[in-house]
C-alpha cells in the first residue's frame, strides 16, 4: 500500500513530464521547479539531491549509464521528499545529512551550524604556522590546541586528521553541537585525541574547567562575529534551520571575540597563538580594542584575507610581559 501510494504521488507529480523519468530528466525537472520558486543555487540544489539518492556525492561522479537509466518508484518518491524539503529553503547539507570539509565527511544535523568553505582557509593558515613554528607546537608531542565553539567539529577534526600529534579540546555551550562533535570523531576513528567540553566561555569560573590541559599552544576558533544589525539580512536558510546563537556575536560582533581574548592568555604557553575567523570589520575593531587591554599582553600579528579578498581572518599572538 505504501509503495503504491508513494508511485502514485510521484506519478501525480511528474505526470506532465514525457519519456523515461532518468537521473538527467530529474535534475532538470527540479532545477526549473526550483527556479521558477526562487531557490539559490537551483542546479546545483537538484544535482545534489538526486546524486545523493543514487548513491553518489556529485551528480558528475555517477557513472554515465545511471544519467538515462530509468527511476525506481521509491527513488522517485525519495526526491520528490528531498526536493520538497529544498522548496521550504532547508539547506542542501541538512537535507543530504552530511558534507565535506578540508576532504572529511562530516554528518551535518540542524540546528548545528554548517561549516563554511572560507572556514577551510582558517585551518590551512593554522597548519601552515604549526609547520613553520614546529620548536613552539612541542615538536615531539604536536601541539595541544583548544576551539572555542566546535559545533560540528569541522575544525578541530581536520586539525586532528592532518596533525597526527596533536590533541585538540573542543569546546561548545550547545549539547547539540558538543554530541554531534563525538559523533563525527567516532565516525573518523579521530575520538582517541580529542576531549569534547559543554562549557559556555562566557560563564563565570570557565577558565577553571580550561585550566588542567594548559597551556595550550593554540587557541582557534569560528566564533559568531555577525553585528546584530545584520543578522535580519541572512537568508532564509539561516535564519530558519541553523542556530542564530552560533551566528550572532552581538552589538559590533565582538561579544564572543573579545570572550576568547580575556580567556586565551591564561590558558596559552608564552609565545601561544590565536587563530580568528572573523566579519572584515573586525581587524581595526580588534586591534584598537587590543591596544587598550595592554594587560593581556596580546598582539595582531597577522590578517589573512578570504578567496573573496575580505580580510577575514586574525593571528593574535601572546607576548611576555
Ligand atoms: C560560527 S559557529 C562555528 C562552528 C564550527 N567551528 C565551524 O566553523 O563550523 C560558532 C559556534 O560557537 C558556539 N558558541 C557560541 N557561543 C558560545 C559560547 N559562549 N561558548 C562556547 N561556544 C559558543 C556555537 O554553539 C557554535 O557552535
Amino acid at each position: 500500500g505504501v509503495l503504491q501510494g508513494w508511485a502514485f504521488n510521484s506519478w501525480k507529480t511528474y505526470s506532465s513530464l514525457t519519456g523515461p523519468l532518468s537521473a538527467t530528466g530529474m535534475v532538470n525537472h527540479w532545477t526549473r521547479v526550483f527556479e521558477e520558486r526562487g531557490i539559490p543555487e537551483a542546479r546545483e540544489s537538484s544535482e545534489y539531491i538526486v546524486a545523493h539518492v543514487l548513491g553518489a556525492k556529485t551528480f558528475q561522479s555517477l557513472k554515465p549509464a545511471l544519467w538515462t537509466k530509468p527511476l525506481t518508484p521509491q527513488q522517485l518518491e525519495c526526491i520528490q521528499e528531498l526536493c520538497g524539503h529544498r522548496l521550504q529553503r532547508m539547506p542542501v547539507q541538512y537535507i543530504l545529512g552530511e558534507w565535506d570539509f578540508q576532504g572529511l565527511s562530516l554528518k551535518m544535523v540542524p540546528p548545528v551550524f554548517i561549516p563554511r568553505p572560507e572556514t577551510e582557509e582558517l585551518v590551512e593558515w593554522v597548519l601552515e604556522e604549526v609547520a613553520q613554528r614546529p620548536h613552539a607546537m612541542r615538536a615531539q608531542d604536536g601541539p595541544l590546541i583548544l576551539e572555542v565553539g566546535c559545533g560540528s567539529g569541522a575544525i578541530t577534526l581536520s586539525l586532528l586528521s592532518q596533525l597526527p600529534k596533536s590533541r585538540v579540546v573542543a569546546v561548545d555551550k550547545e549539547e547539540a553541537a558538543v554530541s554531534l562533535t563525538h559523533e563525527n570523531a567516532q565516525r573518523l576513528q579521530l575520538q582517541d585525541r580529542i576531549r569534547i567540553i559543554c562549557l559556555d566561555i562566557t560563564s563565570e569560573g570557565c577558565c577553571t574547567h580550561l585550566l588542567p590541559w594548559s597551556p595550550m599552544d593554540l587557541v582557534v576558533s569560528n566564533p559568531p562575529y555577525i553585528f546584530r544589525k545584520d543578522m535580519e539580512q541572512l537568508a532564509p536558510e539561516i535564519y530558519s534551520y541553523e542556530d542564530l546563537l552560533a551566528l550572532d556575536g552581538g552589538d559590533e560582533g565582538m561579544d564572543i571575540i573579545t570572550h576568547i581574548l580575556t580567556l586565551a592568555p591564561q590558558l596559552l604557553n608564552a609565545s601561544g597563538s590565536i587563530f580568528l575567523e572573523v566579519d572584515p570589520r573586525h581587524p581595526e575593531l580588534v586591534s584598537s580594542w587590543l591596544q587598550s587591554h595592554p594587560d593581556l599582553h596580546l598582539s595582531l600579528v597577522g590578517v589573512r584575507e578570504d578567496f573573496c579578498g575580505r580580510p577575514r581572518f586574525l593571528h593574535v599572538q601572546k607576548s611576555a610581559p
